[in-house]
């Protein structure tokens, strides 16, 4: 499945929607058992959550949008396939995370091509979920440092914290996903769904049990008039690097 939502792949409503949609579909179809997660756009895995998404809207499209979020993510944590992110790109934040909730993550070698969860340096905050996400991967301590700092890792360190399960030459990443991706099948469906399934369960139910309080807690910070101050400071400051 390539992402693809000009210019950086920004994980909007509707894009969350029809990647929601294409899951389900493929989920449904007995002839698909894995899935590669890639970007049509080289140099951009996904600039994560789109700021338009969450700038100057009402509490009821903030609201729908994070319902979208939390489903994307409910669908993708619990796939019955095998999920192999070929992260060929930046990937901070939401980025970041839908990486995170895959089973295999494969990162192409390029400095510029860093990794991680930096809501902080936007003012916002990672919710529980995206935390219980990194803290699954790479554990308590290194995901304190990293969130606190917001830290977005280049390759070598992002390989070395756990963030990622491997670096690879940027013209290996797809051979080497379909070679991991069929080290994956060859383990019997039925008993790698299952212990998926046990592994990511206690994750899963944090959020089902929370779901509306967290939409609750995401509308009322996020129309906060410092949170909005922040999120229009940073899009400024990305503006700016242009010129
Ligand atoms: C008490 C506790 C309470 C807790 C309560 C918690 C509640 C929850 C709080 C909220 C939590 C929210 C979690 C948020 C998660 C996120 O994902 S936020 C998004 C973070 N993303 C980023 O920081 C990435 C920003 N983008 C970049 O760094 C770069 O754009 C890039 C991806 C590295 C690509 O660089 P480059 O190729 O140079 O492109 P640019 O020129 O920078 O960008 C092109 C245009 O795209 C726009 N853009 C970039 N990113 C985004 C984005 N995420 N959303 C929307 N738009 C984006 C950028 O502004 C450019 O636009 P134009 O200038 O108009 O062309």
């Amino acid at each position: 499945m390539k992402l693809k939502n000009p210019p950086v792949n920004s994980l909007s409503l509707e894009m969350l929607t029809e990647l929601v949609i294409n899951l389900e579909k493929l989920e449904n179809d007995k002839a698909v058992r894995g899935l590669v997660l890639t970007s049509e756009y080289p140099g951009i895995f996904s600039a994560g959550l789109d700021l338009m998404e969450m700038c100057g809207r009402n509490p009821a499209h903030y609201a729908e949008y994070w319902k979208a979020l939390q489903e994307f993510w409910l669908k993708l944590y619990q796939s019955s396939l095998v999920v192999v992110a070929a992260i060929n790109g930046a990937s901070p934040a939401g980025g970041c995370l839908m990486s995170l909730i895959c089973d295999y993550r494969i990162l192409a070698d390029n400095p510029k091509y860093t990794i991680g969860l930096n809501e902080t340096l936007l003012g916002i905050v990672a919710p529980f979920w995206f935390k219980d996400t990194m803290v699954n991967t790479i554990g308590h301590r290194a995901s304190e440092r990293a969130l606190q700092l917001g830290l977005l890792f280049p390759p070598a360190e992002a390989l070395q914290v756990g963030l990622v399960d491997q670096v690879v030459p940027e013209d290996k990443l797809q051979s080497t996903a379909l070679s991991v991706m069929a080290q994956w099948l060859a383990i019997p469906d039925h008993a790698r769904q299952l212990t998926k399934t046990m592994m990511r369960k206690p994750t899963v139910d944090h959020l089902v049990k929370q779901r509306d309080a967290d939409i609750q807690n995401f509308v009322s910070f996020v129309s906060r008039d410092s949170i909005q101050k922040s999120l229009q400071m940073y899009l400024q400051k990305l503006r700016q690097k242009k010129s």
